[in-house]
């Protein structure tokens, strides 16, 4: 009898050890490690993870078979399997909820199936499967045991493909298409009927030569010259007919011509040497690129990867959230062409699947992704890419809580292939273990074609406010005008983080809070409400204040409309684009406003985040960042980082060709050394004040820290649990380790669940994987009695 070991996923008792199934005789040498599959649990029927099979069971009595199977090829292959593994280990989280993470979207969810005949013999040779149908849905219901088994074959030897139908997540697009009606006699007879002057009708004729019974889209026929009235007259003559075609959903949305690799700068060359050394002799090795911004990391990443592809092998390059990767994504898509597949979250769930059907098939070659493109079915890989490697995007911050640098070491080291991380400010992290030798350090210090990094200047807002009352300075004022009338190009960063809009009464303070959280409201303008953002509370704006009935109830802080606004008002022939999550909600409309100002259709782009990296237009020649400070009042030990992150990176916007450029940074901490040192863009500088600052405070990477975080809805229930907690790890931890708290978080309360938090700091300590393991396994019973408990692994702050 074969076993099947099984990962099951019962919320409140998950387990990381796998249960044993039978398998029954119909499935008999056909599940899969990899598979998913229903099985019976207490009286309900579950989903599980077949994590291995086996011939006999070490488990004494009768085993329970399993149900059915929801998958009918692995989804999850053995690399995959074996880094869940791992995973669960190092984020102390389940290995169901790592299992999970790997799948795209719409495939965690159940799905119809479909089943795809490979050709017409297959679908003849089985009706009791296709009833002459080359496609039909997987109906479970409709097959028995002896055609499951039968279906599972074919499918192992590839007569049958399974498709997931995501029709109810994503309907498949329909798209008007025309298709051939004549033989080639046919249409020599057409071709000597037709009129010679009705050109569009001969060029269609040729065209049907070639194409034949092809049914091709209307887009399809007018890339190649023919008008839809053309082939509206076609119909009538019966040389075509209409029908409907799948579209075939695209990602990239537009073509992109093909680029060439340049020569290489020298330095560009020695790390380019380098890394291919790494991949020919599939040596795991990782490479911190450390490279100014307009260095060419980019090219850099290309030829690497041009170099994997010509070995045979595959490349996965990661980014951070997609916000920032349109021109990227166009420079990786003009040297690959169709090899490239691309994941990130502002995809549909039928585009995510289509790209991983097409990466899990070999089809793609080069995986462009965010954060969980990390885990993208590619085999072979021979190169992994993480640009902007210090970015925050990369740790996830729900179970499990991975950074995505650790997952792609893993990656690297199973498939004996390098990691590129890559940045212009690396993490405190990976330059200290570049330091120490376990990473190789390859730098890009200047330029490319030695352009001058821009000139930085800072403005104290302080003095600035005491003369005026404007967002913008006199000195970014004047400066604007001046790029203004040299017909060049402005970037200007509105910083958000921290930061919103709210509503105050002027007359006696009063702010409205969330009655669910302890926050404030948040101001909407698009759908004129008070919002927050931590439980999605929504209430009208109120017109006087409801605790002193005045009227003088004002909106403050500056939102990017209302800096939108001012800047029109200052300069009102100057072309302003703004982009924020206001702006760019519909699909499309982020590179729309990219290629807009790229084409120099605009003076001015004005907006948050994300406008602050990857952008590469040679005429902007200003960069002015409005707030550089609003993340230093943080109690985050990472706001420095961030803030000089930010600041470098946005400056880099600036005087990337020919033309110098300029950087004027507005701020209430002009003596702030993060703000001081991105004046001169010094990274070195900045690694070795901010390394003292981390050592005198014990934070990382000079300690590894661990965050717990309870919640519960009593206040006393969460404070007295977290306690217990505390003495628990003081009991089994040594004297060296430091434990921090319980306190309440900074925002305690949120949708009515207090938080309180522990913080650990280590160096080394030998109890306490076993510790927190036992911690994760208890915390399931304390799930049932309502407290939930949450263990960070290098937590990205201690807020
Ligand atoms: N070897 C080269 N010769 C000529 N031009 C180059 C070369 N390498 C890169 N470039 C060009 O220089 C510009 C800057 O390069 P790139 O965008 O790759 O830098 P980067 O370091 O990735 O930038 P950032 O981190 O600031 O986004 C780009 O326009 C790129 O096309
Ligand atoms: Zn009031
Ligand atoms: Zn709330």
């Amino acid at each position: 009898m074969q076993v099947a070991q099984v990962i099951v996923d019962v919320p409140t008792r998950q387990t990381n050890s796998p249960f044993s199934y039978s398998i029954p005789d119909h499935l008999a040498n056909q599940v899969q490690p990899g598979m998913r599959v229903q099985v019976p649990f207490g009286n309900r029927k579950i989903t599980g993870f077949v994590v291995g099979v086996s011939n006999s069971s070490s488990f004494n009595g009768k085993l329970k078979p399993i149900s059915d199977l929801i998958d009918l090829y692995p989804v999850v292959d053995s690399e995959l399997l074996n880094l869940a593994e791992w995973l669960a280990d190092q984020t102390y989280s389940f290995k169901i909820s790592c299992l999970q993470t790997m799948l795209p979207g719409g495939m965690r969810t159940k799905n119809q199936k479909k089943l795809i005949a490979k050709n017409q013999q297959v679908c003849n040779q089985y009706p009791e499967i296709f009833q002459g149908q080359p496609e039909v849905e997987y109906d479970r219901q409709k097959f028995n045991n002896q055609v499951l088994a039968e279906i599972l074959k074919l499918q192992k030897s590839g007569d049958i493909k399974v498709e997931y139908d995501l029709t109810h997540h994503a309907r498949p697009i329909m798209r008007k298409a025309y298709q051939g009606q004549l033989n080639q006699p046919q249409i020599n007879d057409a071709l000597k009927s037709v009129r010679k002057n009705a050109v569009g009708q001969i060029q269609l004729l040729h065209m049907l030569r070639k194409y034949q019974n092809d049914i091709l889209l209307v887009s399809k026929w007018a890339s190649l010259g023919i008008t839809s009235a053309t082939l509206k007259t076609a119909e009538k003559k019966g040389w075509v007919a209409s029908t409907l075609k799948r579209h075939v959903r695209n990602p990239f949305m537009r073509d992109v011509a093909p680029s060439h690799p340049f020569k290489l700068q020298p330095d560009q060359q020695t790390a380019v040497d380098s890394i291919e050394q790494a991949i020919t002799h599939q040596k795991d090795q990782v490479f911190l690129l450390e490279g100014v911004t307009g260095s060419g990391k980019t090219e850099v990443y290309l030829q690497s990867i041009a170099h994997a592809l010509e070995l045979g092998r595959t490349a996965l390059m990661l980014v951070p959230e997609i916000t920032l990767t349109p021109q990227i994504v166009g420079r990786i898509r003009s040297r690959f062409g169709d090899q490239v597949a691309m994941l990130h979250s502002a995809m549909s769930a039928g585009e995510r699947y289509d790209e991983w059907q097409r990466i899990n098939q070999g089809k793609a070659k080069v995986v462009v992704g965010v954060r969980s493109a990390v885990f993208a079915p590619l085999k072979n890989v021979g190169l992994i890419i993480m640009d902007e490697e210090h970015d925050s995007s990369y740790k996830q911050a729900d179970n499990p809580r991975y950074q995505t640098r650790d997952v792609a070491k893993w990656r690297a080291a199973y498939n004996n292939c390098p990691v590129v991380l890559g940045s212009a400010t690396p993490s405190l992290e990976s330059r200290a273990r570049a330091m120490k030798g376990v990473y190789t350090l390859l730098r890009l210090p200047h330029r490319i074609n030695q352009h001058a990094l821009p000139h930085v200047s800072i403005i104290d807002m302080k003095t600035e406010l005491a003369k005026h009352h404007s967002a913008l300075s006199t000195k970014l004022a004047d400066a604007i005008q001046v790029r203004l009338d040299k017909h060049e190009q402005v970037i200007l960063l509105l910083n958000r983080r921290g930061y919103s809009a709210f509503l105050m009464c002027r007359d006696c303070g009063y702010v409205p809070r969330c009655p669910n959280c302890d926050i404030s409201l948040t101001m909407h303008k698009d759908t004129h409400t008070l919002n927050c953002h931590y439980c999605g509370h929504k209430e009208p704006v109120p017109t006087v204040c409801p605790q002193c009935h005045s009227k003088r109830i004002r909106f403050y802080g500056m939102g990017s409309e209302q800096l939108e606004e001012q800047v029109k008002d200052m300069f009102p022939f100057a072309r302003v684009l703004r982009m924020d999550v206001d702006t760019t909600r519909k699909k499309g409309s982020h590179e729309a406003i990219i290629d807009q100002f790229g084409a120099h259709k605009a003076d001015i782009l004005l907006g948050t985040q994300m406008i602050a990296k990857g952008l590469d237009f040679p005429e902007v020649t200003l960069v002015g960042v409005l707030n550089a400070d609003s993340a230093l009042q943080f109690p985050d030990f990472r706001s420095s980082e961030r803030t000089f992150e930010l600041l470098t990176q946005v400056s880099g916007r600036s005087g990337r060709a020919d033309k110098t450029g300029e950087v004027i940074i507005q701020t209430f901490n002009p003596d702030h050394y993060a703000i001081q040192l991105a004046k001169t863009q010094d990274y070195e500088k900045f690694y070795a004040t901010e390394m003292r600052v981390r050592h005198d405070g014990k934070y990382p990477p000079y300690y590894y820290t661990v965050k717990l975080t309870g919640n519960s809805p009593s206040e006393n229930q969460t404070a007295s649990e977290m306690f217990g907690i505390m003495n628990f790890l003081k009991k089994h931890l040594s004297k060296k380790a430091i434990i921090l708290g319980p306190t309440p978080k900074t925002i305690t309360r949120i949708n009515n669940h207090y938080y309180y938090q522990i913080i650990i700091k280590y160096r080394k300590e030998p109890q306490l994987k076993a510790t927190l393991d036992n911690i994760l396994v208890q915390s399931q019973k304390k799930q049932r009695q309502g407290l939930q408990i949450a263990i960070d692994n290098e937590p990205l702050d201690f807020m």
